[in-house]
């Protein structure tokens, strides 16, 4: 059964836009876990736009379940990821004007200075994931420079407009998947997943854990947060 990371970003991206104190991330964190998620995944950005220094600190003693720091391969990040040390490092691509990732890392081009941060986030003892698109190349360099894990960016599975790019990213998706595993790559999945597409994407098997913000958040503006982690619970697990 495929688990579920609740990323909370966006509960930051909101107290953010006062400069204030809520709400407060560390809480939705440990009202995601209550709700049943398997792990709480922030993406501290070197612009902190939304989560904080202090929110990592706090939330690295009270999360319960498992942290997964999505982060850039900069010095300054696997600096604080090795005094932090959360369960999991995910290596982003990251530009500054951009609204949210854009992409996978490009780890075929990067692979010197991607594969010294992969080492020495393990040998802090850290669990190391690659955010890459769903192309046999990334795959295989991810695998090449030591990654524990890669998770497979769906964005442009999500935004696909009709059904012809749609079931051929799905294919993609599907055959990083099964290439990742053949390699010993424990898979991941993530980016613009919501209680509509991410159906065809569990329904392909093989994903241990899918990383979901922007959606679950948007779902808890209505519903509450409780009540949109358990409903997406429900369909990464049962799909
Ligand atoms: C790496 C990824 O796919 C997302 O986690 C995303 O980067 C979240 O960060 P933003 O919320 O800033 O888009
Ligand atoms: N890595 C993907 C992630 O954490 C959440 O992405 P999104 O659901 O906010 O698009």
């Amino acid at each position: 059964m495929a688990k579920l990371g609740v990323n909370i970003d966006h509960v930051a991206t909101i107290r953010q836009a006062r400069g204030g104190a809520e709400p407060d991330p560390v809480a939705a964190a440990a009202l995601a876990e209550m709700a049943g998620a398997d792990g709480i995944t922030v993406h501290l950005r070197e612009d902190r736009r939304h989560i904080q220094d202090r929110d990592l600190k706090l939330l690295r003693q009270t999360v319960k379940t498992r942290l997964n720091l999505e982060m850039a391969a900069t010095e300054e990040m696997v600096g604080i990821a090795l005094t932090l040390k959360p369960d999991m490092c995910t290596l982003v691509p990251e530009k500054r004007q951009e609204l949210t990732t854009e992409g996978g890392l490009d780890v075929r081009l990067n692979m010197s200075g991607l594969a010294e941060a992969v080492g020495r986030l393990q040998d802090g003892g850290i669990v190391v994931s690659l955010f890459i698109d769903p192309d046999p190349d990334q795959v295989k360099a991810a695998s090449k420079i030591g990654a524990d894990y890669i998770e497979i960016h769906t964005g442009t599975f999500a935004e696909a407009r009709d059904w012809k790019s749609e079931r051929a990213e799905l294919e993609r998706i599907e055959n990083a998947i099964k290439l990742g595993t053949k390699l010993g790559l424990g898979i991941n999945a993530g980016h613009g997943l919501n209680y509509s597409n991410i159906r065809k994407v569990a329904a392909l098997g093989g994903i241990e854990e899918f990383n979901i913000g922007h959606s679950i958040i948007s779902r808890a503006v209505f519903a509450g947060l409780d009540r949109a982690v358990r409903d997406m619970v429900d369909l990464v697990k049962y799909a």
